[in-house]
C-alpha cells in the first residue's frame, strides 16, 4: 500500500472529523484523548471509494482467498458493499437483532456453508465486535479466519482474535496516524504523546489481563461486551437517576416495571405496597385516576422509600416546550414533584426536551424517550427510531434511555423499557401486542419489563408478580451467560 495514499486518506479522515481529539467515554467507560467515528464518511462519497479500496487493497496484498464478505454492522456495512459491487463479489449482511416476524434470519444473503468469509470492519478496540459477527457467521456453518480494519486502535483486540483464530488485518495503526497528524502539524506532541500513552496505560483488553492458565477468560472478557446492570450503574457516563435505578435492580434482582393502570388510589396504593418488593419501578397514569388527589402522591413516594422502586408516570409528553414545561411542573397532577421518570415523544423535536429538562434536571429527574411502540400499526420505526436514538445522545442530561421494542443503542448507558409483555404472547382487541419477558429480555435485549394487565388481571397479583420478576430476571441472567459462552 503506498504511503502518499495513506496519508492522504489520514489527513482526509482528519479533514471531516472522523478522527477527533479532546476527552471522550468510550463504550467502555474509559475516557480517551482520541475518538474516531467513522461513520461520518458516508456523506463524503469519494472518502468511501478511498477508503473501500484500500481495504480491499489490503486483503490482496495480504493474499488472502475468500468467497464472502461480511460487514461489521453498522458502519462497515456500505463499505463491504462497495467492495463487493466493485469486484462483483457476493456479499453477506449481519442483522444486529434477528427479525422478530417472517424468517427470523440473522443474517441475509445466500449462505454456502463451508464458504470462508472475510470479515470487514472500520475500527477495532477491543476486537468483540468483529467476534460477534464472527460467531454468528460460524454458527451458519461459514469459515472466518481473516479480518480486514481500517484503523486497528492498538489496544489489544488483534491479540485477542487472534487467540480465537482470526488474523486482524489493519490499513492504519495507530502510530502512523498520529505521526502523520503531527508531521502534518494538524496535531502537537503533547497531543501525540499523551495518545500514546493512553493506548499503553489502557490496553483494556491485552491478551494476559483476559487469560487464566492459558486460556481466556470468557467471563472478563464478555464484560466488554455486555455489562451487568451493576456494572452500567458504576459508568462515568450513566445518568445518576439511571445509575440508581440499575443499582436497585441489581440489589432487588428484578428488571419488572409493574403498569399500575388502576383507577383508584387506594387500590393502586395497596398494589404498590404488595407488590413493592418484587419491583423496581411503578408506572403509573395519573390521569385514569377517579379520585387523585395530592395526598396520594405523598403515600406513593413513601412507599417507593419503603420498598426501594422508582416511579414513572408514563405521561408521553409530546407538545412544544413550553407547554410541557407547565404540563410537567404544574395543573392538577404536579408530575415533576413525585415522578422519578417520565417519557415524552421525540415528534415536536428537542424543544419538548429543553421544556422538560428546565423543570425536571434541578429535581434530578430523568425522561425515556419513545422510540417504538407496541401497538399494532405503530409509526414509530425505522428512521424515527434512529432519530429518536440521535436525539437522546444529544440530550443525555435528561435522557437516560427509551421506551422501545428492543435495544435500539448499544451504549451501556441507556436503558431500554419495553411494555406489550405478557406471558401469553398475542395481543387485546384494540391493537396491543404481547412478547414473552423471555424474547424482550433475551432475544431483543431490552432491560426492563413492562407489566400491566399480565398481573392486574391475574387472580393472585402478587403471585402473577413473582413469575413475571422470576421470567424476566433468569431471562438476563441467561443473556450474560450466553454472551459469555459466545465470546
Ligand atoms: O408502546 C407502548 C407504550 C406504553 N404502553 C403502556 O404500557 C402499559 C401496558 O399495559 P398492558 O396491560 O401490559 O398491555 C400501558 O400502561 C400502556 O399505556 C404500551 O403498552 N405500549
Amino acid at each position: 500500500m503506498e504511503n502518499v495514499c495513506l496519508e492522504s486518506l489520514i489527513l482526509k479522515l482528519h479533514d471531516v472529523q472522523a478522527v477527533k481529539f479532546g476527552t471522550f467515554t468510550l463504550k467502555s467507560g474509559i475516557t480517551s484523548p482520541i475518538y474516531f467515528d467513522l461513520r461520518v464518511i458516508v456523506s463524503h462519497p469519494s472518502l468511501m471509494n478511498q477508503v473501500s479500496n484500500l481495504l480491499y487493497q489490503c486483503a490482496k496484498d495480504k493474499g488472502l482467498k475468500y468467497d464472502t464478505v461480511c460487514g461489521v454492522p453498522y458502519t462497515a456495512l456500505p463499505l463491504a458493499t462497495i467492495i463487493c459491487s466493485q469486484h462483483e463479489m457476493p456479499m453477506l449482511i449481519r442483522r444486529k437483532e434477528a427479525k422478530d416476524y417472517g424468517t427470523k434470519k440473522i443474517i441475509e444473503g445466500t449462505i454456502h456453508p463451508g464458504d470462508t468469509c472475510l470479515i470487514i470492519e472500520d475500527v477495532v478496540t477491543s476486537g468483540s465486535s468483529v467476534m460477534e459477527t464472527a460467531v454468528v457467521l460460524q454458527e451458519e456453518g461459514l469459515k472466518v479466519t481473516d479480518a480486514i480494519v481500517l484503523m486497528d486502535r492498538e489496544q489489544g483486540g488483534s491479540s485477542i482474535l487472534a487467540k480465537r483464530g482470526i488474523t486482524l488485518h489493519s490499513v492504519i495503526s495507530m502510530t502512523k496516524l498520529l505521526n502523520v497528524l503531527l508531521q502534518a502539524q494538524r496535531i502537537d506532541s503533547f497531543t501525540a504523546q499523551s495518545v500514546h500513552m493512553f493506548i499503553q496505560e489502557n490496553n483494556t483488553c491485552k491478551p494476559s489481563e483476559v487469560e487464566k492458565d492459558g486460556q481466556l477468560d470468557t467471563k472478563k472478557l464478555c464484560k466488554m461486551a455486555e455489562l451487568s446492570y451493576g456494572d452500567r450503574a458504576k459508568l462515568q457516563t450513566t445518568h445518576p437517576l439511571a445509575t440508581q435505578l440499575l443499582r436497585l435492580m441489581e440489589e432487588k434482582k428484578t428488571n419488572l416495571c409493574v403498569s399500575a393502570d388502576l383507577t383508584s388510589c387506594e387500590e393502586l396504593l395497596q398494589l404498590a405496597d404488595s407488590l413493592g418488593p418484587q419491583i423496581c419501578v411503578l408506572k403509573t397514569h395519573v390521569d385514569v385516576l377517579q379520585d387523585f388527589s395530592p395526598a396520594f402522591t405523598q403515600s406513593l413516594m413513601d412507599l417507593a422509600l419503603k420498598h426501594n422502586f422508582l416511579i414513572f408516570e408514563d405521561r408521553k409528553f409530546a407538545d412544544i416546550g413550553n407547554t410541557v414545561k407547565h404540563q410537567y411542573e404544574g395543573g392538577l397532577y404536579q408530575i415533576s414533584s413525585w415522578s422519578h421518570i417520565v417519557n415524552a415523544h421525540a415528534v415536536s423535536g428537542p424543544g419538548v426536551l429543553k421544556g422538560l429538562s428546565a423543570v425536571g434536571n434541578p429535581l434530578n429527574r430523568g425522561c425515556l424517550l419513545i422510540a417504538q411502540m407496541s401497538s399494532q400499526g405503530s409509526l414509530a420505526t425505522g428512521d424515527y427510531t434512529q432519530a429518536v436514538v440521535k436525539m437522546a445522545e444529544e440530550n443525555s442530561d435528561f435522557v437516560f434511555g427509551f421506551i422501545s421494542g428492543s435495544k435500539i443503542s448499544s451504549r451501556p448507558e441507556f436503558l431500554h423499557m419495553t411494555p406489550g409483555v405478557q406471558m401469553q404472547t398475542g395481543g387485546d382487541d384494540l391493537g396491543q401486542q404481547y412478547s414473552s419477558p423471555d424474547d424482550v429480555i433475551l432475544n431483543k435485549g431490552s432491560d426492563i419489563i413492562i407489566v400491566g394487565r399480565g398481573i392486574l388481571g391475574a387472580s393472585d397479583r402478587v403471585k402473577a408478580a413473582a413469575d413475571y420478576r422470576d421470567a424476566g430476571w433468569n431471562a438476563y441472567v441467561k443473556r450474560l451467560d450466553r454472551s459469555q459462552t459466545d465470546v
